[in-house]
């Protein structure tokens, strides 16, 4: 038995952990043989020669143990892996779970969550705000169409398609619009419908319409609404109109208008005489609420 078996024997069993001990096996110049026969040569040539010699039974059952404790580690540290792997994979859905969880908080921080469904809120209202100002428009446009209305400048107001809609949105006197109705006047001709809500509003019109198309009641409305009730002003409002037929069209219009409001309507045939009564009526009788009409001759 040589030196060699009694330490083979001696350390039979012995396991190097090359792993752990790798340092000291380098200074001791241990090395795993790396012999193509590896029966022949079993494991660690302690001496540096290259070949170790033993039984071959018992090399390949340590060789057995060996694998199967190689098995047995590449298996543990496999495990070892995996479990890191799913701790990573676990930390990370942790992560993204906090992250949203954050993304959360965002949401439902009752300040921000007010602030932006007030916001919400405005640009809805805004759009079917928008929506509803087009569909509006849209109507208005038809309704001028079908009517053959012509408008120019800016800022025109909507055209009325009912006397009624006056009393409701220009404050015209019930009284009035009860003449209206009993002189069998309920649906505004075109020339009323766009020229009564801009005399309304105080705008200045030129106004173009056919002759018998109610240019007169389109004017004479708006000048009731504006004088309001009767009042001891002297004169309050004055239509000066080409002839002398057209004045007593518009006077007859106005009395049948203003009939029970109380309003005095005085026709003019000359600028002298209309001066004279005016100064009579004004010294005698105080209090007279009157509207002159002047019919002006083109001579
Ligand atoms: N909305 C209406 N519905 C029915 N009849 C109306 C309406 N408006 C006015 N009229 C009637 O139409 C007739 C003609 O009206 P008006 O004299 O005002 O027309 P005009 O356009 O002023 O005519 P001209 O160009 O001759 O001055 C009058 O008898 C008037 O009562």
């Amino acid at each position: 038995m040589d030196a060699f078996d009694l330490f083979r024997k001696l350390g039979a069993g012995a396991k190097f952990d090359f792993k752990r001990f790798g340092k000291d096996a380098e200074r001791f110049k241990v090395v795993r043989s790396q012999e193509k026969d590896v029966s022949d040569h079993y494991g660690i040539d302690f001496f540096g020669t290259g070949v170790t010699h033993g039984n071959k039974e018992q090399r390949a059952v340590e060789k057995q143990e060996e694998e199967g404790e190689v098995d047995a580690v590449a298996g543990k540290r496999k495990l070892q892996d995996e479990e890191k792997t799913a701790k990573k994979k676990k930390k990370a859905t942790q992560a993204e779970v906090a992250c949203e969880e954050n993304e959360g908080i965002l949401w439902t921080s009752s300040a921000d969550r007010k602030s932006k469904g007030l916001k919400e809120g405005r640009d809805r209202d805004k759009t079917s705000m928008k929506r509803l100002q087009h569909l509006h428009q849209e109507k208005v446009n038809r309704v001028r169409t079908q009517n053959r209305i012509n408008v120019h400048g800016c800022d025109v107001p909507d055209p009325v398609c009912t006397f009624s809609e006056l009393q409701s949105e220009y404050n015209l006197n019930p009284r009035v619009l009860q003449n209206l109705s009993a002189a069998g006047l309920t649906i505004p001709t075109p020339i009323q419908m766009q020229a009564i809500p801009l005399m309304m509003h105080g705008r200045e019109l030129l106004a173009c319409a056919p002759t018998g198309s109610g240019k007169t009641l389109a004017f004479c409305l708006p000048l009731l609404t504006h004088l309001k009730q009767p009042a001891n002003l002297g004169i309050r409002a004055l239509v000066i109109s080409p002839t002398r037929e057209l004045a007593s069209q518009t006077h007859r219009e106005l009395v049948r208008l203003s009939e029970g409001v109380g309003f005095r309507v005085h026709i003019l045939d000359k600028a002298s005489m209309a001066a004279r009564k005016h100064a009579t009526s004004s010294n005698n009788k105080s209090g007279t609420k009157t509207i002159f009409k002047s019919s002006v001759k083109c001579t």
